[in-house]
């Protein structure tokens, strides 16, 4: 996936931008408050229909006008076609293929871009909720029916709470919650599936990613710690039967705590860097690394499913490394990727041919 031009008018800051970005890495410089985000998160949204930044779309119309638009060309698997994206005042986003009105979500399939955000530091050091949804929307949104199993196991899910806090008992009150547990172990199971399979995908190209950053001085592993007791991990029906099971043992527990307390809402997945659990022992700079590292494996997976990579957003968060564990990224940007790195000041010694553009209160030059 390639980004060839970029139109945006009163899209945050930047008023009246016009760009064609160079199809290798493009660095972003500029000092602070001058749009270097504002443009990377143009790309995000014109890429997925989403803001790394917001869910308020709102937001992104710049102060004082009344309409945003975004027009962009790319290129995907030797095809090119034109996005857009309007939002006029008080109405809502319109998105456009080539011209025509199109449906948001047949618009964005997942795989287009990959974002690198400082919020995404929380990955390593957060709480678990942030890896789950990292689990979610990045490693297994591609998943047949992923995100159609996390709806309704969601839903059940607030069914069962809702029941188990409720003060006077309703006749049936126990079938009713052997329902929802038969349903909770059904879609539960699913997405702990996916997720366990996704992650042993990863497993490999983590460590090997990980040990190019580190010039070969750091391992990496990880594990995903479950609710249930995962014996055999890629058996659907196994892990189905343990999650009713662990739900009929944990029955008087959760009746008593009135919440549910099985499932992969409170799963967690943990990083260890030579043997060291990452949350505790791991400096800020080898956190960025291990979340470089994921990002990395991420887009081999997309470029696996789609035969294409998709498009790298770094947003503050690469230069910040220091020049060995750049350095170690070569093979990275020795791919047909193209990346955008925003910081304020050049690079002196990046290890890769780069276009560098600056931008100024909201202007590029
Ligand atoms: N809707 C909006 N309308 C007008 N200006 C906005 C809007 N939203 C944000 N801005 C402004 O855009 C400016 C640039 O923000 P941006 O986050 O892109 O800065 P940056 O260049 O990445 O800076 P830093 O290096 O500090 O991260 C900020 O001054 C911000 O207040």
């Amino acid at each position: 996936m390639f980004l060839k031009r970029l139109v945006l008018v009163n899209f945050r800051n930047l008023e009246d931008l016009s760009w064609n970005p160079h199809r290798g890495i493009n660095i972003i410089t500029g000092d602070n408050a001058q749009g270097k985000t504002n443009l990377l998160e143009a790309i995000n949204f014109c890429t997925s229909g989403a803001s790394f930044r917001t869910s308020r779309e709102r937001e992104m119309v710049r102060q004082g006008a009344d309409f945003l638009k975004i027009n962009s060309l790319m290129e995907k698997n030797g095809s090119q076609y034109e996005i857009s994206v309007e939002m006029a005042k008080d109405s809502k986003l319109e998105f456009k293929l080539n011209g025509l009105k199109q449906v948001k979500n047949k618009l964005f399939q997942p795989g287009m871009s990959v974002s690198f955000t400082p919020s995404d530091l929380d990955l390593v050091r957060g709480n678990p909720a942030g890896r789950r949804r990292w689990m979610d929307a990045e490693l297994c949104c591609f998943e047949a029916r992923y995100i159609y199993n996390m709806q309704n196991y969601n839903r059940v899910l607030t069914q069962k709470n809702n029941l188990l806090r409720e003060k006077i008992k309703t006749s049936g009150y126990n079938e009713i919650l052997e329902t929802f547990n038969t349903q909770l172990a059904d879609y539960g199971s699913r997405i702990i599936h996916a997720r366990l399979s996704q992650l042993g995908r990863l497993s490999s190209m983590l460590k090997n990613v990980y040990r190019d950053i580190t010039s070969g001085k750091e391992d990496i592993y990880f594990k995903y710690f479950s609710s249930i007791p995962l014996v055999d991990k890629l058996n659907l029906n196994a892990i189905k039967k343990s999650f009713l099971d662990t739900m009929m043992e944990k029955n008087s527990e959760e009746k008593f705590k009135r919440q549910s307390l099985v499932g992969p809402h409170r799963d967690d997945l943990n990083f260890f860097v030579n043997n060291m659990d990452a949350r505790h022992f791991c400096s800020r700079g080898q956190q960025r690394s291990i979340v470089l590292a994921l990002k990395i494996s991420v887009i081999n997976v997309y470029r696996l499913e789609y035969g294409e990579y998709p498009v790298l957003l770094m947003d503050d968060v690469l230069l910040e490394l220091d020049e060995s564990r750049q350095a170690g990224m070569t093979g990275l940007f020795e791919l047909p990727l193209q990346v955008f790195i925003t910081s304020t000041a050049l690079p002196e010694n990046f290890p890769a041919d780069y276009r560098a553009v600056k931008i100024t209160n909201g202007q590029l030059t």
